[in-house]
């Protein structure tokens, strides 16, 4: 689904991402974890190309075998990959329903959206809504998860899913990610908390500008937590520890 081949990144000639390669399989959800400055936020950008990030980052990126290195977002959103910010944004005057079928573009009826609004913990009165700054934090949240769910993206990325917002349930963005993949997407969340980790198929923890270590999400957030939490050489990863969960 999505290969990123010996991706780096450099940004003011300091190292941020050294020849990062992994392969993202179709129906799969995952977590990226790492400390503050690793590069999370850095590869999802590449990873969507976004200005200042396409072209400026070493190595070939492929999404269903087709090379994306040098396609714009519009390109590569064409192809079904999308992002959910870490802060939604806000459009002056877009009401919730248009937002929601991006204009009239995707056919839903009143009761689907307000279905959909429910499944992400809001009610029908916020589809005569606007997507401004009226919106609390947690209720942009809320219905950017919502267009996710009528978008089916073949590859999201959510960028810290549960940040800044309390009463954002895990479960709401479990359902999110299990709907992505019950329609055959991939979806990737950028993420410092165990318990948005462990509801993923697998786990990558980045350090020093590589994948440091990947797999089962409770041995990699076990890594994390035990390595990264405390670690006082930021992005210069020390020596593996053993993990034992029993
Ligand atoms: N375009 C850029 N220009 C300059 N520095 C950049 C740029 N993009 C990223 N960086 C730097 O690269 C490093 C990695 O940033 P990035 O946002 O990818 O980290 P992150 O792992 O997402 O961190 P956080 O958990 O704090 O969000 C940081 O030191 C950041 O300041």
């Amino acid at each position: 689904m999505l290969e990123l081949k010996e991706i780096s990144f450099y940004a003011n000639e300091r190292k941020i991402l050294e020849n990062v390669t992994y392969n993202f399989e179709e129906g799969k959800s995952y977590a990226v974890l790492g400390n503050n400055g690793v590069g999370k936020s850095s590869l999802s950008k590449i990873i969507m190309g976004l200005e200042g990030y396409k072209n400026k980052h070493g190595g070939l990126l492929y999404f269903n075998n087709i090379d994306i290195t040098e396609m714009s977002v519009s390109e590569r959103a064409k192809l079904g990959i999308t992002m959910a910010w870490q802060e939604p944004v806000r459009f002056e005057g877009i009401g919730v329903k248009d937002y929601l079928t991006l204009g009239g573009k995707y056919k839903k009826t009143e009761k689907e959206l307000t279905d959909i609004l429910k499944e992400v913990g809001l009610n029908p009165f916020y589809l005569h809504r606007n997507v401004d700054k009226t919106l609390s934090g947690g209720e942009r949240k809320r219905i950017e998860m919502a267009s996710i769910l009528i978008l089916k993206p073949k590859l999201v990325i959510l960028d810290e899913p549960d940040s800044g917002i309390d009463m954002m349930s895990n479960a709401i963005i479990e359902n999110v990610i299990n709907k992505t993949k019950a329609n055959g997407g991939t979806t990737i969340s950028i993420t410092h908390r165990e318990e948005i980790a462990l509801i993923a198929d697998k786990a990558l923890l980045l350090c020093g500008g590589k994948i440091h270590k990947e797999g089962d999400p409770e041995v990699v957030s076990f890594v994390y937590k035990s390595m990264c939490d405390t670690c006082s050489h930021i992005n210069a990863p020390i020596e593996d520890i053993e993990v034992n969960l029993k």
